[in-house]
């Protein structure tokens, strides 16, 4: 059974991208395309991560623009059929309601409060916080926008689960092994954590792609999860 993972191809060319996505697509759910390749490479690294690999696609673009800019942007990519297609919910109501017009097909995952940052940069950007009732805020907004899918931390995951309810699908970054480095991401537990505290997707770039052999780094996660699966059953 694969694990409920997309990982972030941040790659920085299309052939490196496929060696990665082949490399972990029998043991994981999806793999997620991002700013990096989409905008080197376009639709072209939509169909070479496809290519013979039967995952979902992740096209994380976090459109955030004036609504009918945004409407325009998810038509143009709604045509390369991504399961999930990321905006960011600072970007407003009526922004995700255009989004989610414009491409009935996809799943729009709003971003709430990047990963990355923590309260201190939340109060230098004028963003009432802390991190969790932000995100809590800009959550219940998305979802009365239409929005299914909400991207958050793992610390904010089984709060947002009450409050909207079994059928948003939360997914979270900020994802880190036991001991693996953060790198810049602020607010961030381990994958076991994650699903512990109601994640749906987990994604996770770094600690996959950048370990020797990431097919072997993505089984090693997959199977860390269904033991804890199979021992909180
Ligand atoms: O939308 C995202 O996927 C996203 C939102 C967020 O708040 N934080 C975040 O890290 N991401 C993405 O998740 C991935 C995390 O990668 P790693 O930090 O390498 O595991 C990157 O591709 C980020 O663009």
């Amino acid at each position: 059974m694969v694990a409920p993972i997309a990982v972030a191809i941040d790659a920085p060319d299309i052939e490196t991208a496929a060696r990665w996505a082949s490399s972990v697509a029998p043991h994981v759910s999806t793999v997620k395309v991002g700013l990096e390749l989409y905008l080197r490479y376009g639709p072209d690294v939509i169909a070479s991560m496809r290519g013979a690999n039967k995952v979902a696609l992740f096209l994380d673009l976090k459109l955030h623009d004036i609504p009918a800019t945004v409407a325009g942007a998810a038509r143009s990519v709604a045509r390369l059929r991504p399961s999930i297609l990321t905006v960011h919910a600072a970007g407003g109501r009526d922004m995700i309601r255009a989004a989610v017009e414009a491409a009935p097909e996809t799943r729009i995952a709003a971003v709430t409060v990047l990963t990355s940052l923590e309260d201190a940069a939340l109060e230098e950007i004028g963003l009432r916080g802390p991190a969790h009732d932000a995100v809590r805020r800009l959550a219940v907004l998305s979802v009365e926008a239409g929005a299914r899918a909400l991207v958050c931390s793992p610390h904010e995951v089984s709060s947002l689960r009450a409050e909207v309810g079994p059928d948003i699908t939360l997914i979270t970054p900020g994802v880190r092994p036991a001991g693996a480095d953060k790198g810049d991401q602020a607010r961030v537990a381990t994958p076991e954590e994650a699903i512990a505290a109601g994640a749906d997707l987990l994604v996770i770039g770094r600690p996959i792609t950048r370990a020797a052999d990431p097919g072997a780094a993505a089984a090693t996660i997959a199977a860390a999860l269904r033991r804890a699966s199979t021992a909180s059953a």
